[in-house]
């Protein structure tokens, strides 16, 4: 497995083309894989699965929305589509793609369909390392693995469509059979990892929680908002604001940053541009630092899972989280975006 410098720190990493698609199926010959949950990495892990020719079951609570989509996408009620118990005890290698407490919420039951020898594997560490809100303690005769795709499922999805690979990380908590590493490494490269770089189910769920809640979401839209808001209060039309703030960068500046980095996406804007981003910078590093340490903190005590568990436990969660993500939507700031976005040339009159 390849040894790589990550900027002066020594890494190991396992390609696609160091553990081929051919090894996995190898791997995976005799295990039948029972994906339980189809909500968004569910479909696009089983999806991808299947299309390596793997053949997969799905656990879903029988009838509800989750059950339809995964009949509409080729699960088979009683052949391959069956109840989550039902799923469970059918499988060698059980995935928890349940929502975080949608797997808390069921593991009473999940776990006595476990067998002895089987893995038991989690695409987060959630479940396993707050185990004291969780209650999820796995028998000692099986395996625990992870692999946890760096991006959303939809990604997960249409990056393998497009015949591109998403990151992932991997990690053992069990190693029951002496198999555990090669299982996970099977599967992680069978979802559509172009790569996958090792962790522990700590060190995944302390860093995804925290960069969910900061850079990749939570601080992405609270600072375009406070940007927004700034230009709108200073006589700046909505679609200036949002231009400035939002289209340019996704139309343009951060394609830049995923070509070749920060230094090109700046080597490509105005000298200009470059003195004052430069200086303001570390101006914005400094003044939210401070927020990224108790977002740490607030991870690492556990107060975000238990937040979580709570919020995402009641009968009518979906609702709820549905009601506040239509506020952003509704929000003058995301109208207007909408209304920039269908000014594209491909999308105008669409
Ligand atoms: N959404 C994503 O793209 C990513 C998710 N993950 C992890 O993957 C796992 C799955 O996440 P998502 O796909 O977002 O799940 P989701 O939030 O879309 O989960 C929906 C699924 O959970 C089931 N579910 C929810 N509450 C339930 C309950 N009380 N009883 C039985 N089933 C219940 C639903 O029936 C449905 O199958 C989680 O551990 C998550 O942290 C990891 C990387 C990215
Ligand atoms: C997409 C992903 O990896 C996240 C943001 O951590 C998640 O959906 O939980
Ligand atoms: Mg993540
Ligand atoms: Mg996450």
């Amino acid at each position: 497995m390849a040894k790589l410098d990550f900027g002066g720190v020594e890494e190991e990493v396992i390609t696609s083309d160091e553990f081929t698609m051919e090894q996995a199926r190898e791997v995976l010959k005799d295990e039948t894989i029972v994906v339980l949950g189809y909500g968004v990495q569910g479909p696009a892990q089983a999806l991808n699965l299947k299309d390596n020719g793997l053949s997969v079951i799905v656990g879903q609570l029988e009838g509800d929305e989750y059950w339809q989509k995964a009949v509409s996408d080729g699960f088979v009620p009683g052949e391959t589509l069956f109840p989550l118990e039902e799923a469970a005890k059918r499988g060698t290698i059980i995935m928890e793609l349940m929502s975080d407490a949608g797997q808390v919420a069921t593991w009473p039951k999940i776990k006595q369909c476990l067998n002895e020898g089987d893995a038991l594997y989690f695409s987060h560490g959630f479940s396993i390392v707050y185990k004291d809100q969780t209650e999820v303690i796995p028998p000692e005769n099986v395996d625990v693995i992870l692999v946890a795709p760096k991006g959303s499922g939809t990604s997960v999805r249409n990056n393998f469509l497009e015949g591109q690979g998403i990151n992932s990380s991997f990690a053992i908590h069990q190693d029951y059979t002496g198999r555990a590493r090669q299982r996970a490494l099977a599967i992680g490269i069978a979802i559509g990892s172009g790569y996958l770089f090792p962790t522990t189910f700590e060190k995944e769920v302390f860093s995804d929680l925290t960069g969910e809640r900061g850079v990749l979401m939570g601080c992405l839209a609270g600072v375009m908002e406070a940007q927004y808001n700034t230009l709108r209060s200073h006589g700046h039309s909505p679609s200036e604001a949002f231009n400035e703030t939002v289209e340019e960068l996704t139309q343009s500046l951060i394609r830049l940053v995923d070509q070749n980095g920060m230094d090109w996406m700046f080597s490509n804007c105005s000298t200009t541009a470059q003195r004052g981003a430069l200086d303001w910078a570390p101006k914005f590093r400094d003044a939210v630092a401070p927020v990224f340490e108790n977002l740490y903190q607030s991870v690492a005590s556990g107060k975000e899972t238990q937040r979580v568990l709570e919020a995402n436990s009641t009968p009518d969660y979906r609702e709820k989280l549905t009601r506040e993500l239509d506020t952003i939507k509704n929000s003058e700031m995301w109208t207007a975006g909408a209304a920039v976005r269908s000014l594209r040339p491909d999308r105008r009159g669409k």
